[in-house]
């Protein structure tokens, strides 16, 4: 068989399609969308390849009309996750001998399939399980999840390149071992892309997996399962479970084996995933590599310069785009008195013109929240706003889960900049606002520092260098994603690399070499050409 030093191909963002009237991709993506809406699929844990059903199942149904069914799931038994975590194990060892180009051959035909013959379907199935219009689907299961894909795969190789300098008479190299044992992947709603990254960027280095994606995902993460089947992920890989989330983390965890997290998801979930692992720590075989995405609170702060209907625009679609349910949304802002008036304007007549309603009408910038549990939180928060002294709905406030989780885009003015909502991360449409003195421009800062225990996204509006600087600087610690004139939202792989530290997580910015790194065990190669023979230095003599 012949070897070579292989360079891969240029990884490219995947274009957007714009889904205007009249173009092919709005009648494909929609006559999939009304034909996967009328048929039932059953969901079965897919684990060595094969197909469990376990006759416990779940229902599936689009938030935006949750009294229709699009199948179901079968949930799994403490066995099944075992048998999940043997199968990894035993797959392990033939996956991690693979040659790395094969390897990378697999996730780049998965890229091109979903660029291609998959990519209405993906995008219909995210319309349908998370409520997104065609936009938000595109931008997410189609775009990023190829962007993922195409990158770790050239970052896989610059990692590998990475060598250490070898002086005359050795050879010093450096060998990207996967990770001894498994790695777990839990993943998020939000995005179909980190559904699929997080398992993938851990096999591509090497790890075989156990992957449990969100219930509120299963209908699209089985799409994500066929592509990665017809891309030629081989059984036992990548083994799929779902279920009590308590019970399955609760048998990973207790496996020697476990070598490696890779979660996205809330950030009280993931410290008491963490806490777990600490009180299970003498009974692993390697310390395990702890990557979680977590939470935010991300802010946009306006300095008295900025232009304000740049900044209603940066309110407008980055606190509302996905009805709020991206980690990265803005949900408090902070805004000059002297902006204020014009902020208001423009922002009232941006929300006034937004259409709500299933993804299926693609006139509809606003859908429905995920499911029940988040409608009823967001509703409470909204009533207590208007229950609260201090606290004015200004846009929004109604709500109707009658037949999908409708919840307003919502706009709060708060008087005291640590109200509720200013600091608590509600995962929704919802917006808080701070009006604060123009001549309070440092100090608010400070604010904006200190309100929150999240730093994963923030922006700053200013047409004054001086004040971005002093912004730059001010909330170094801030935010892991910081937007000089910008939303703090849709960080592009490649561009961007994602992700904030303090209770949003551990930095580790998917879609970057950073990632892969925490999949890999390097190994220190150093061979002698010329082997000593005698133990003394020069100056010991004879
Ligand atoms: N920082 C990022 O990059 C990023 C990206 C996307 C989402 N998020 C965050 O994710 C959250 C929204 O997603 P969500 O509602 O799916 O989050 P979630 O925490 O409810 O669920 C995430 C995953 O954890 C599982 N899970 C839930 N409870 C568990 C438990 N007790 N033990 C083990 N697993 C458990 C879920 O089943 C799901 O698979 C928000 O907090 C958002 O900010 C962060
Ligand atoms: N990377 C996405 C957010 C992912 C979390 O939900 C963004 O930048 O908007």
């Amino acid at each position: 068989m012949g070897k070579g030093f292989f360079q891969v191909p240029t990884a490219i963002n995947e274009p957007v399609k714009s889904y205007a009237p009249g173009t092919p991709e709005r009648e494909e993506v929609l006559a999939t969308y009304k034909s996967m809406y009328n048929s039932s699929v059953d969901v079965p844990l897919y684990i060595n390849g094969e197909e469990i059903r376990t006759g416990d199942t779940g229902t599936m149904s689009p938030p935006h009309d949750h009294k229709h069914s699009l199948g179901t799931y079968h949930k799994a038994e403490q066995q099944h996750i075992q048998k999940a975590i043997d199968t990894a194990l035993e797959a392990r060892e033939k996956w991690a001998n693979l040659a790395w180009e094969q390897r990378a051959a697999i996730f780049l035909r998965a890229a091109e399939l979903i660029a291609g013959p998959y990519r209405a379907k993906i995008n219909a199935a995210t319309m349908l399980a998370q409520s997104k219009n065609i936009f938000q689907a595109e931008i997410d299961a189609a775009c990023e999840f190829i962007d993922f894909l195409r990158f770790n795969v050239e970052f896989m190789t610059q990692i590998y390149e990475d060598q250490p300098d070898s002086t005359s008479g050795a050879w010093n190299r450096l060998e990207y071992r996967p990770l001894e044992g498994f790695v777990y992947a839990i993943t998020p709603f939000n995005f179909t892309a980190i559904a699929g990254n997080l398992p993938a960027s851990a096999a591509l280095m090497g790890n075989t997996v156990v992957w449990k994606p969100s219930d509120s995902q299963i209908y699209s993460a089985k799409v994500i399962v066929d592509i990665f089947k017809e891309a030629g992920v081989p059984d036992g890989v990548i083994n799929v479970v779902y279920g009590d989330p308590v019970m399955i983390t609760d048998t990973v965890l207790a496996s020697p084996d476990f070598a490696g997290i890779h979660f996205t998801g809330s950030t009280h979930v993931f410290k008491d995933i963490w806490a777990k692992i600490g009180t299970n720590i003498h009974n692993y075989k390697t310390y395990p590599r702890i990557v979680g995405e977590t939470g935010g609170k991300d802010f946009i702060v306006a300095h008295p310069s900025a232009n304000a209907k740049q900044v209603a625009t940066g309110i407008a679609r980055g606190a509302f785009e996905f009805q709020g349910q991206k980690c990265s949304a803005a949900s408090r802002a902070y805004i000059p008195k002297s902006l204020w008036a014009d902020v208001e304007k423009f922002l009232k007549a941006d929300i006034k013109s937004f259409k709500m309603g299933s993804p299926e009408d693609m006139g509809n910038f606003i859908t429905a929240v995920i499911h029940e549990g988040s409608f009823d939180k967001l509703a409470k928060f909204i009533d207590q706003a208007k229950e609260d002294d201090g606290a004015t709905i200004i846009a929004g406030g109604g709500y109707d889960k009658s037949e999908g989780y409708f919840i307003e885009p919502t706009v709060i003015l708060a008087e005291d900049p640590k109200y509720t909502t200013m600091c608590t991360e509600l995962f929704g449409p919802v917006i808080t606002i701070y009006v604060y003195d123009d001549n309070k421009w440092e100090e608010t800062l400070t604010l904006v520092d200190q309100t929150s225990e999240y730093a994963l996204t923030g922006a700053i509006f200013s047409t004054d260098r001086y004040a971005a600087a002093e912004a730059t600087k001010a909330l170094q610690n801030a935010a892991g994603n910081f937007y000089i004139n910008d939303k703090p939202t849709g960080a592009v792989v490649g561009q961007q690399p994602f992700g904030g530290a303090r209770a949003s997580g551990t930095n580790d910015k998917a879609g970057s070499y950073l990632n892969l790194l925490r999949w890999v065990s390097p190994r220190t190669i150093k061979e002698t050409f010329v082997t000593p023979a005698d133990y003394r230095y020069p100056f010991l003599g004879e």
